[in-house]
């Protein structure tokens, strides 16, 4: 939780506002250096997570590279300081003007997702003169065991290219001359907390790797995606994942090749745990069923509840009172603008400020001006 003297500090900003502690991400970072980036993987963070340049900052001096599935994402990570060589660019979707971005920038790799894309993106680097540097997205067809909405790499998903269109693909090879193969690029899923699909992944990697060196493809490295999950409910006993486990899966289970790099693409257990949404109660109101606290953040400023039935803490920060019933619900014109049902909360009055927490990724990000709401704004810590 937050001590004294931050939550003084968060009685003079309006509200609402997310709160990120630079602090935790630093030791988040730490983590990912002694267990993954010291061992020679390469991280990249996922920017579509959180695309703050100060939170982007710190990634940069721990590292990382950037996995990028826009235009904007790869010039913003330009401007935070990343060079072509750290970026890949992911994204069923590409337009033509996002692929000269990354064109442009020369980036490490394009992870493309279909096979028209890389017909596509031949035509565009011939016209620039260069070569593009490919990883193509395999859809693995593994279970992820996450929400449905955020599981990627099942055949019925539309995601990557399934097995079936892989002796297509070996054989329009030879004629895309403005394309080098270099890779082969996996993402399951996200909020994985189980560690036994991404031994699945590996299982799947390995024979994909046997494959595509029967077809002649020598590949220099192999990209596992993200998805590591974080503790939404003990988000203060276990603020940081345990990334010793998750790296030594694929240490466990991959079976790589002389020299070959193996990339990772985290989001959420980079960034998730150190942001907060703070938000001000406005209301108290009793229901015929249950009490309501009425904030003033809404699925406007945290849209996860809403879509995904996502379980955010919500931590009072200035009542120690007794406990009462609530439901924590926004203002937004939605009945699904409520953050929590039937928690156990220290009594709360109209001014109580609440941290809805666990909300680093994915939050601020995918915030909308829905009910022509300002846009939220953010606050560092040292
Ligand atoms: C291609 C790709 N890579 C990486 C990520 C990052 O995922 P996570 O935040 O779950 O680590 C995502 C999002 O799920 C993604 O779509
Ligand atoms: N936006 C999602 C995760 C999807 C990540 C992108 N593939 C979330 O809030 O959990």
């Amino acid at each position: 939780m937050f001590d004294a003297q931050t939550i003084k500090s968060f009685k003079s900003q309006k509200t609402p506002f997310y709160y990120y502690d630079l602090g935790l991400l630093r030791r988040t970072l730490d983590e990912i250096k002694n267990h993954g980036l010291s061992k020679g993987y390469h991280v990249h963070f996922a920017i579509k997570a959180n695309f703050n340049l100060p939170i982007l900052e710190e990634v940069r001096k721990a590292g990382l590279g950037i996995d990028c599935v826009s235009g904007n994402e790869i010039k913003r990570a330009v401007e935070a300081g990343f060079t072509g060589d750290q970026l890949a660019f992911a994204g069923v979707g590409k337009t033509d003007e996002e692929i000269q971005v990354g064109l442009d920038h020369d980036i490490f790799s394009f992870n493309c997702e279909s096979l028209q894309e890389l017909e596509i993106l031949n035509g565009l680097a011939q016209k620039s003169g260069k070569t593009a540097n490919v990883s193509i997205r395999l859809n693995p067809n593994v279970e992820a065991k996450t929400h449905r909405y955020i599981t990627t790499g099942l055949n019925e998903n539309k995601f990557g290219i399934t097995a079936d269109r892989l002796p297509k693909l070996f054989d329009m090879l030879p004629g895309l001359k403005n394309i080098s193969l270099t890779g082969i690029h996996f993402h399951i899923g996200s909020q994985i907390t189980d560690l036994q699909p991404f031994t699945d992944l590996c299982n799947r990697v390995n024979e994909m790797q046997d494959l595509f060196e029967e077809n002649g493809v020598r590949l220099d490295h192999i990209n596992v995606g993200g998805g590591y999950g974080i503790d939404y409910e003990k988000v203060d006993e276990n603020p940081i994942p345990d990334f010793k486990s998750f790296f030594e899966v694929f240490d466990r289970n991959l079976e790589l090749r002389e020299g070959q790099q193996v990339h990772f693409e985290l989001g959420r257990s980079i960034v998730g745990q150190c942001g907060s949404l703070i938000s001000k109660v406005l209301y108290i109101k009793e229901g015929a069923t249950t009490n309501f606290a009425v904030v003033d953040a809404g699925m406007t400023e945290l849209i996860r509840p809403a879509l995904y039935q996502a379980n955010h803490r919500v931590d009072v920060l200035t009542s120690d009172k007794p406990h009462k019933t609530y439901d924590v619900v926004g203002p937004i014109c939605e009945t699904s603008d409520t953050f929590q049902k039937g928690i156990q909360l220290p009594e709360i009055e109209r001014g109580d400020l609440v941290a809805i927490r666990s909300a680093g990724a994915y939050g601020e990000v995918m915030s909308s001006a829905y009910n022509l709401r300002d846009r939220v704004k953010a606050v560092y810590s040292k």
